[in-house]
């Protein structure tokens, strides 16, 4: 792994995953062990989105996190800055407006959508900050945000087997399965040096967010955090 990966420089996490868009929905299905199904399921039932509502799901890459929406005539913006992933999606999903974005400078107006949410992208971005006071600015008075994110088993045990698979087994089914397989050591440390749900849910207060909180799914190895903007 490279240390530009480890610093997020956005235009080299862009091309990093660029080069593993092809493969993206396959590998993760099987790093995961079908977990991301659950997780997924997860996301769109704590959004609780309804028609008429407009949905900006960010980073989205291949646009498997946004389709549930578009299944159900919710208006959903899938939107990425790799455009490798957007090229896959727009090939898998032509009927959704894939939009080119860079989370910490969207192209769109305040208060322009009713919810705001992001699977598996806050990690990777280089100010999580800055991020979370755009999607704030986009999002209308009263509208939500649901990020999902990896984060940390609440039991210690169990947290002890979790770190040994993400550092030892990850990497070396990462390397059958993946077009890139350094992203996927990335992936590793990236969810390591990721902060816990209390940390992560005051950087969300701090951005100007309200009625912050979170919920574990698979006893922590992924939080839902939500907010609201007053
Ligand atoms: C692990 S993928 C998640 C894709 C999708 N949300 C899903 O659940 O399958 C992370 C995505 O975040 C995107 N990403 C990372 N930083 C970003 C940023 N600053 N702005 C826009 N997209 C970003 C990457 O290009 C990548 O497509």
């Amino acid at each position: 792994m490279s240390r530009a990966q480890l610093d997020k420089k956005p235009v080299d996490v862009a091309s990093m995953f660029d080069t593993v868009a092809e493969k993206y929905d396959v590998t993760n299905d099987v790093l995961s062990l079908g977990q991301d199904r659950l997780w997924r399921r997860a996301v769109v039932k704590a959004v609780d989105a309804t028609p008429g509502e407009r949905v900006l799901d960010i980073a989205a890459g291949t646009g498997t996190s946004s389709e549930p929406w578009a299944d159900q005539e919710i208006e959903v913006v899938p939107a990425d800055f790799s455009l490798g992933m957007l090229r896959v999606g727009r090939r898998r999903r032509p009927d959704m407006a894939f939009t080119a974005a860079d989370a910490m400078r969207l192209p769109f107006a305040d208060e322009s959508f009713d919810v705001v949410t992001m699977s598996f992208g806050l990690r990777n971005v280089a100010d999580p900050a800055t991020a979370l006071r755009e999607f704030l600015r986009v999002t209308k008075s009263g509208g939500r945000l649901l990020v999902c994110e990896f984060s940390q088993p609440v039991n210690k045990a169990f947290r002890t087997v979790y770190t040994n698979y993400l550092m030892r087994a990850l990497p070396p089914v990462a390397r059958r399965t993946s077009s890139n397989p350094d992203s996927y050591v990335y992936l590793a440390e990236s969810i390591r040096a990721w902060p816990p749900q209390g940390e992560l849910a005051r950087i969300i207060e701090a951005a100007g967010w309200q009625q912050v909180g979170w919920t574990n799914l698979t006893g922590g190895i992924v939080a839902l955090h939500h907010g609201t903007k007053r």
